[in-house]
């Protein structure tokens, strides 16, 4: 069997007397959407915060592609091509959708030694960040400043950006938020076709978003995992129905 590109083993965080993460445990497989869903207030943010670096656990072990995440910062995480999300916004709003990759490009080849040149008819930076612009359906928008592109468009583009950074997995933490029902249709699709390209560990309320992209749920309820399954058997379950799909399931 596959090896789990992250893992996430028994991870405990308490906020004073409250248990936000009580002994958590899940894997993210390679080529995967694992959706974490849960009322307000279950822990789907916390748990995120950890695995990116950004909250510190009490206990437990997150391993990314094999490697003990203790000890490494957000900033460590990243290179290592965990923890990008669309709450970090990395665009330039006033360059090109090209020229924001290129950076991405650029940072990831670490070449100080190109900045006495013409960036913009650089080929080894134009290329692959029009191959990568291309990878995520953006390559029409190529020349247009980050400010003028849709909402889901921008999301697009940290997308490209992360990929040309390394990304090798992906934490986005409710990413239909602020979208119209047409920006969430084409996220969804859009999102459908990343996982090839790095699995996703997706926080997200809308729920036929969820349903139409998981490969597995856990749902998450005070801090525990409550239940982990295929679409059909968590809208099965019936302690899910009642803890929290309701009767809309
Ligand atoms: N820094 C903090 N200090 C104290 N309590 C916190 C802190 N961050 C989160 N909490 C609490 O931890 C619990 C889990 O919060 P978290 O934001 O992870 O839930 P969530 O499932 O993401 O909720 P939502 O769906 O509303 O975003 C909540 O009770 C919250 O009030």
């Amino acid at each position: 069997m596959a090896e789990p590109v992250l893992e996430i083993l028994e991870l405990r965080k308490t906020f004073g007397a409250l248990k936000a993460t009580d002994g958590v445990s899940l894997t993210l497989m390679p080529g995967e959407i694992h959706a974490l869903i849960g009322p307000n207030g279950a822990g789907k943010s916390t748990l995120i915060h950890q695995i990116s670096g950004s909250i510190r656990p009490n206990s437990g072990t997150i391993r990314f592609l094999g490697q003990d995440m203790a000890g490494l910062d957000m900033a460590a995480r990243a290179r290592l091509g965990l923890g990008r999300s669309f709450q970090i916004s990395s665009l330039v709003q006033e360059f090109s959708a090209l020229r924001n990759v290129m950076l991405a490009v650029q940072a990831r080849q670490g070449s100080s030694f190109r900045f006495f040149r013409p960036v913009m008819g650089d080929p080894t930076l134009t290329e692959p960040a029009m191959a990568m612009l291309e990878r995520v359906g953006l390559a029409g928008r190529a020349h247009m400043p980050a400010a003028e592109l849709s909402h889901g468009e921008r999301r697009q583009l940290e997308i490209a950006i992360a990929l040309a950074l390394g990304s090798k997995a992906f934490l986005f933490d409710e990413p239909m938020a602020g979208m119209g029902p047409e920006g969430s249709k084409s996220l969804t699709k859009f999102l459908d076709g990343l996982r090839h390209e790095a699995p996703i560990l997706l926080v997200e309320h809308d729920m036929d978003a969820v349903f139409a992209l998981a490969d597995r749920i856990s749902v998450l309820v005070y801090g525990r995992v409550v239940a982990t399954g295929t679409v059909d058997v968590i809208r099965n379950d019936p302690e899910v129905r009642r803890a929290y799909l309701g009767e809309a399931a």
